[in-house]
């Protein structure tokens, strides 16, 4: 191209341009008409047609743009986007227009049907063949069967066996296994819960297996759980296994856990809860009965308009959790953010509670806008993962932010801020100086980190 085509086409781009500030919707288009790669062009000052047309708040011109592809998440060099710039300017039809969803996923996240990694809490080890919950003389044959498993809980917690961590050794803590004579005395007792967690998916028996039913074929060991209020200190001594317990702090303690009993516990754990919370009817305050295993409590009053119908309240919750990573217009750069009771240093994707009647999607833009004053544009899902502090069902998500000023809900959130690339992958992978330093690798949050970070590495 010679110096001469060079500077024409420049005076073509500040044309279009100069139409796009003025407002001119004719020229716009008839430029658009005679070269359409011309949409997306900056001139000397660095901003687009789009961004022009946004800060004078010429409607029709961005609309006409926006209809030939132009690329709304595109930033000047102070990191606004025509979004940015309309809403500063005050011109809210337009930046009602440029905050829309669409397309735009596959812009900022090239490369984004990378699979992502397995989360804690979600490995499924059992089978919850959730059609013995209500054969019970299926049931009651297990519960005395000596290969069936029995898992004690506390307030809660798992009896577990720790690494003693004084002497530096670096073993696994595991959940402590009991057979049907060291807990049968329990499950006499009225207070004492039984969950029916499900059977071991393995196909074939191992040696010491003995397991068979009626009809004589082997069948791998069932699994409960039991939920008593039994002194603590009493029930550690039914257990053979060194340094038992029943761990204080259950986000901490809980993440020690190998994969497949991590799964185990958090289905436990949540129904636990939820019996613990439910002894009385949310309908007429009766008191309620367990049934189906432990997958039920009905109203023991045989007036209640809860036994009419199929009930929520009847049923375990599971309350669904949006969490999120922001990605920046740029694709280069994520908003985190702090809470108070956060470690140190320690920042982590927005998240919260799913609200009645509303979809994932507006929950990821509602959360963001109310926690960082940040407008979401296009949410992807990307992987869930069972929370059972007491029931939560993280949805994770990476959500393409339309705007980029931040303006934290200080009574949830201390401190949010954009980090760029290079920022999160030092912290992550321990850089020499870390700009903060990332949730463990047990939680969905560094997940939804880690796959935008795998996300980039492919660019
Ligand atoms: N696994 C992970 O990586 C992470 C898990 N989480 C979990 O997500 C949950 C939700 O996140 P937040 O930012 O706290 O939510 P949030 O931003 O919606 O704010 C929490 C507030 O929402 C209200 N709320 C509405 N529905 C509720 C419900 N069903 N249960 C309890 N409170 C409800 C309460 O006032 C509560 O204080 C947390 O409880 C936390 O356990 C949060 C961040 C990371
Ligand atoms: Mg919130
Ligand atoms: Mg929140
Ligand atoms: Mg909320
Ligand atoms: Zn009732």
């Amino acid at each position: 191209m010679t110096s001469l085509q060079m500077s024409a086409k420049e005076e073509m781009v500040e044309k279009f341009l100069d139409a796009a500030a003025r407002g001119d919707v004719v020229q716009v288009t008839a430029h658009l008409a005679q070269m359409p790669s011309i949409v997306n062009q900056t001139g000397y000052s660095g901003w687009t047609a789009l961004m022009l047309a946004a800060r004078n708040g010429h409607y029709s011109v961005v609309e006409k743009l926006l209809s030939h592809g132009c690329d709304k998440y595109s930033v000047n060099s102070s990191s606004q986007t025509a979004y940015d710039i309309a809403k500063f300017w005050g011109h809210r039809h337009i930046s009602n227009l440029l905050g829309r969803t669409d397309e735009g996923c596959q812009r900022v996240l090239p490369g984004s049907e990378i699979i992502p990694q397995e989360n804690y809490f979600s490995r499924e080890m059992l089978d919850r063949l959730s059609g013995k919950r209500t054969d019970k003389t299926w049931l009651e044959a297990k519960h005395s069967d000596p290969d069936t498993v029995y898992l004690m809980f506390s307030k809660l917690s798992p009896m577990v066996s720790a690494p003693q961590e004084d002497n530096g050794a670096r073993g696994e803590t595991r959940l402590c296994r009991f057979r049907y004579e060291a807990v049968k005395d329990l499950l006499q007792k009225p207070a004492t819960v039984l969950i029916f967690l499900g059977v071991e998916r393995r196909k074939n028996p191992s040696s010491s297996s003995s397991s068979q039913n009626n009809g004589g074929t082997w069948e791998p060991p069932a699994w409960f759980a039991v939920g008593t209020d039994e002194d603590a200190v009493e029930l550690l001594k039914r257990c053979r296994e060194k340094n038992c317990c029943f761990p204080k702090s259950p986000n901490r303690d809980l993440l020690k856990l190998n994969e497949e009993e991590a799964g185990v516990v958090a289905q436990a754990r949540s129904v636990l809860c939820w019996h613990s919370r439910y002894s009385f009817c949310p309908t007429c305050g009766s008191s309620t009965g367990l049934e189906e295993a432990g997958y039920k409590r009905s109203c023991l009053n045989s007036e209640c308009r809860s036994l009419q119908g199929v009930h929520n309240t009847c049923y375990p919750r599971v309350d669904p959790v949006v969490i999120m990573l922001v990605v920046h217009p740029d694709g280069n750069q994520c908003l985190l953010g702090r809470k108070k009771i956060f470690p140190t240093g320690m920042f982590s994707c927005l998240a919260g509670f799913v609200e009645p009647g509303e979809s994932v999607e507006e929950a990821v833009r509602r959360e963001v806008e109310e926690e960082s004053g940040v407008k979401v544009g296009p949410v992807q899902y990307v992987s869930c993962q069972p929370w059972p502090m007491p029931s939560s069902l993280m949805m994770g998500c990476l959500a393409i932010a339309v705007s980029t000023d931040i303006s934290v809900d200080e009574s949830e959130i201390e401190e949010a801020r954009w980090f760029s690339r290079e920022q999160v992958i030092d912290s992550m992978f321990k850089g020499a100086r870390p700009a903060f330093s990332v949730p463990p690798r047990q939680t969905i949050a560094h997940q939804l980190i880690r796959h935008w970070i795998g996300i980039n590495a492919n660019l």
